[in-house]
């Protein structure tokens, strides 16, 4: 046995001295620690006589034999990952929480207005006067949540606990506007005395048309004055308006109107340049189209309303030795009452810029602004930088939110539609079409474009008609070519053809005035066809419009969602057709995700209807 041991450790020295040798004539080479550590382990077996063994091994090994296997060492679970988020979950990750807590309505809720709560019996009575006897599923939902059943929430101002914000994303032509106007109206109508108190702010002056008449017909008889500012008269003609005292200078601000609805442009020169024109009052600030005003960096004009809304930050304090001093002064001479303003001219988290001191108190009296802001939406951002900038208030968000036509009401994972799928639609910003909206596209060659066109009118009788776009330049363009084929078409036909479609370009390059009499002769249905920029492409609420026709494919999916939402607004039928040049298929299939891509994605995803139309063969 010695001797074997003997014999193996000289084995082992010699190999050990070879391998030495060896290593010397090789070239240093970076050392895997893998193999590292196996030539270190060969080693350490070598090394390692049989004798040093650990002994459990030597135990196995000394009983070859045994009858009974020996049983198997337990062995723990393989450590494992967790299950990977699902998409749902990594989309609503760094949304608003207030976003995530949103509460989804389903766009079929309605609610017979005699079952309403909330609504005065005044306001009841109008609605059904203008033939509206239901609530729309944004308007159940947002009236409750404005007009509760407690008298204090419904208060002018609310400085020790004021009301909470709101963000609404509703599809278009879901009733959005009435959802703000009726609350306003039932509030305000409470006020004495006529202040500034609710503020509309709208992208184009034809919406601040639109909201103006919605207003003036559903406050009619409650005393209410309604202005507008849009730049459309004289800045001294809206100051004339707006502001009853131009010449005393009121801390509380004077006002002739109690709701005005304006463009942002505007009313920035009102803030800054009307004497006495106050947003101190304010108890509804509403932004309608929010994304679309807040993509609107004009003059920096949020955040300037935002601070016409507050106290100013550098206090006035004033302290009880100015009151000493006052009546110092009155006890020596007459007091300089130049300055002095009427107390309840103030609001009430303005008190503070009164002459008078403040008396310490034990209490904490810190009040807050009334202004409740309420933003509106067909593609609310989801944005948390862009929703910051509007400093809200412990926001509220409303989610009119349906199933994709012809689908069962799950998402892609197989989530509910009213729920987190809901949520991850706002998120991904895929938003919701009217259910009765009808989707085409067609996809011909450049030059066919205006033929297919003349086509698509004559074979799909598409009349009473919105035709997008891409330019001022474009419409007028388009409406000669249509009245070019329509003369060959007419001359060409041996048969009367019935009388001529009135085709008209309606454009930011025409005059107000001029834009006014067009949508008034389209409304009265003298013009068939109204060919326009996307100037009227958001919010132009016309409801004989039954077609709209993407002439020039828009460029981003939001105005793709507000172009063709001028029609199956309330309810009603309506058919979108969009046309796409094959080349911008082409090209943006495989430069993807450019515009129409999405387009494309929305058409395919949603099984709609996409056709091919070559008219030269
Ligand atoms: N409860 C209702 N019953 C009947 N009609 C209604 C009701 N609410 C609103 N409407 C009508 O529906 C149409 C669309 O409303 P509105 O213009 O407010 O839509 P919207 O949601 O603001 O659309 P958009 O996003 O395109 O601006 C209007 O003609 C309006 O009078």
């Amino acid at each position: 046995m010695d001797k074997d041991k003997t014999k193996a450790k000289q084995r082992y020295l010699k190999r050990k001295k070879e391998r030495r040798k060896l290593n010397k004539h090789k070239k240093p080479q970076p050392v895997n620690q893998d193999v590292e550590s196996e030539l270190e382990e060969e080693e350490v077996e070598e090394q390692e006589p049989p004798s040093k063994r650990p002994r459990v091994a030597v135990e196995h090994e000394n009983v070859p034999n045994s009858p009974t296997p020996q049983p198997a060492l337990p062995s723990f679970p393989l450590p494992a990952l967790p299950n990977a988020p699902s998409k749902t979950t990594l989309a609503l990750q760094g949304l608003d929480k207030a976003l995530v807590d949103a509460d989804i309505i389903p766009p079929s809720k309605t609610l017979p207005i005699n079952d309403s709560q909330g609504l005065s019996e005044k306001m009841r009575k109008r609605l059904l006067d203008l033939g509206i006897t239901e609530l729309f599923a944004v308007q159940t939902s947002l009236l409750p949540f404005l007009l509760p059943s407690d008298p204090l929430s419904k208060a002018l101002y609310q400085p020790y606990d004021p009301p909470r914000d709101v963000c609404v994303s509703a599809p278009t032509g879901s009733g959005k506007t009435l959802a703000y106007a009726v609350p306003i109206v039932e509030i305000l109508s409470s006020r004495i005395v006529t202040r500034l108190r609710a503020l509309i702010v709208l992208p184009t002056r034809d919406l601040v048309v639109q909201v103006r008449e919605t207003f003036e017909a559903i406050s009619k008889g409650r005393g209410l004055k309604i202005g507008t500012a849009t730049g459309q008269h004289s800045f001294s003609h809206e100051q004339a308006q707006l502001v009853g005292d131009h010449s005393s200078s009121l801390q509380g601000g004077s006002s002739k109107v109690d709701i005005l609805i304006c463009t942002p442009g505007r009313l920035i020169d009102h803030i800054k340049e009307t004497p006495n024109f106050s947003l101190q009052h304010l108890r509804f600030l509403v932004v309608d189209e929010a994304d679309r005003l807040l993509a609107q960096s004009f003059q920096d004009w949020l955040s300037q309303v935002l601070a016409a809304t507050r106290p100013p930050k550098h206090l006035l304090k004033h302290t009880l030795e100015d009151l000493a001093s006052c009546s110092l002064s009155l006890s020596s001479g007459p007091l300089d009452i130049s300055n002095s303003i009427t107390p309840d001219a103030l609001a009430p988290a303005f008190l503070h810029l009164l002459p008078y001191p403040d008396v310490p108190s034990f209490i904490s009296e810190h009040k807050e602004p009334s202004c409740q802001k309420l933003l509106f939406s067909a593609t609310l951002t989801s944005d948390p930088g862009k929703i910051a900038a509007l400093e809200l208030r412990d926001p509220k968000y409303f989610v009119v939110q349906g199933p994709p036509s012809g689908s069962s009401d799950t998402n892609p994972e197989g989530e509910k539609g009213s729920g987190s799928g809901a949520l991850l639609n706002v998120a991904t910003e895929k938003f919701t079409m009217p259910a009765t909206l009808k989707e085409h596209m067609v996809i011909c060659s450049t030059y066919d474009k205006p033929l297919v066109f003349f086509h698509l009118v004559h074979s799909h009788h598409i009349l009473n008609a919105l035709v997008f776009t891409k330019s001022a330049e474009s419409t007028n363009r388009l409406v000669r070519l249509f009245e070019f084929f329509q003369d060959a078409y007419h001359r060409a036909s041996s048969q009367q053809e019935g009388p001529k479609i009135v085709v008209q370009a309606y454009s930011s390059d025409l005059p107000p005035a001029e834009r006014k009499s067009i949508l008034e002769r389209f409304k009265a249905r003298e013009i068939q066809i109204l060919v326009c920029s996307d100037l009227i492409s958001r919010g132009i609420d016309i409801s004989h419009v039954s077609h709209v026709v993407s002439y020039d494919s828009p460029v981003d999916m939001r105005k793709y969602v507000h172009r063709v939402g001028r029609t199956a607004r309330a309810g009603r039928e309506g058919d979108a057709w969009t046309l796409v040049e094959e080349q911008e298929v082409r090209i943006h299939f495989l430069r993807a995700p450019v515009f129409p891509f999405f387009l494309l994605q929305h058409f395919l995803f949603n099984t709609l209807s996409v056709s091919r139309l070559d008219i030269s063969k």
